[in-house]
């Protein structure tokens, strides 16, 4: 037997036909939604994700701003980069991308993001709202794995499941979002301090494999019939490798693969949040 798939890449296609429309109505009333991405240096790698994010707001009809900045420029400027984003009413919702070089100050820069303009939902006003359950513009990699997994009928009621990783854009948020009402899910956040990882995962109905570890989680540790999904990615010297290894398909009953999967469903939720955003400002 060998798991269902959860195609992160046509499930992306899914919401943008969902989104198009959306976008179209916005348009008519004379509120185009813009993304901006601020992007500073040249790494190969944050291109190319930026890059994506243009791609896929032309495919929904959303405006999209880039401001590219040298990998030098000073904390004061690219500051004055993001007030100029929070006044201008193009902008609906901006990210910054991240990470930032060492010489900038990532967290000033991140709360001076306007929150009503918080397209990543990382701005901490955001990730406080979360955790009252007030609405705010949700965590991109997380919202994405929930949609995921509900468009794929995968149970969360009373689901058992394993956090893998405790990062602040996947590990730490998501099982705020898992554990609402509206999910139910029980949630074990596991990182490099949990004493038996193997039992942890073993015992879940679900497991987010977040740690940036290539193949941390192996079949034998998997429930059979467990919704594996594969977040983490690393480059190694034989290429990219996820925190999943390959041999998990055999064993669990959905797959999210990577690339493939989350990746894509975070893009998706990226122009989500600013459609909703520009909703909101419609009223
Ligand atoms: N402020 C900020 N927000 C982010 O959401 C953010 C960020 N910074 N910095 C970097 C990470 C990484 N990230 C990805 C998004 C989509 C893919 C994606 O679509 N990947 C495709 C493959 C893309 C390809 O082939 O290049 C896939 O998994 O199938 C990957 C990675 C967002 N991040
Ligand atoms: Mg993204």
């Amino acid at each position: 037997m060998s798991a269902t798939i959860l195609d992160g890449r046509a499930t992306k296609d899914a919401i943008f036909d969902e989104l198009r429309p959306r976008v179209a109505r916005l348009a008519e009333q004379g509120h185009t939604p813009g993304l901006a991405t601020v992007l500073v240096g040249d790494d190969p790698g944050s291109q190319s994700y930026v890059r994506a994010k243009h791609n896929d707001c032309a495919k929904v009809g959303i405006k999209s701003i880039r401001k590219d900045l040298p990998a030098d420029v000073s904390q004061a400027d690219v500051e004055a980069v993001l007030d100029e984003l929070n006044a201008d009413p193009a902008c609906t919702g901006y990210i910054v991308q991240l990470p930032l070089p060492k010489h900038l100050d990532a967290g000033p820069l991140l709360e001076r993001i306007a929150p009503a303009k918080d397209a990543d939902g990382l701005h901490p006003i955001s990730l406080g709202r979360l955790v009252l359950g007030e609405e705010a513009p949700l965590p991109c990699t997380p919202r994405g794995i929930i949609e995921l997994l509900h468009r794929y009928d995968v149970p969360l009621n009373g689901a058992q499941v394993a956090v893998v990783g405790r990062g602040i854009t996947v590990g730490r948020p998501i099982g705020l979002l898992l554990t609402r009402r509206s999910e139910n899910a029980t949630v074990t956040l596991c990182h490099t301090g949990t004493k038996d990882l193997a039992a942890e995962v073993h015992r879940a109905d679900v497991v987010i494999a977040a740690a940036g570890k290539p193949h941390l989680i192996t079949a034998d540790m998997v429930k059979p019939g467990a919704a594996v999904l594969d977040v983490g990615v690393t480059r190694t010297d034989a290429g990219l490798a996820g925190d999943v290894h390959p041999d998990v398909v055999q064993v669990a009953g959905f797959l999210s693969p990577n690339p493939g999967g989350v990746g894509p469903m975070t893009r998706a939720m990226l122009l989500t949040n600013v459609v909703e955003a520009a909703e909101r400002n419609v009223g």
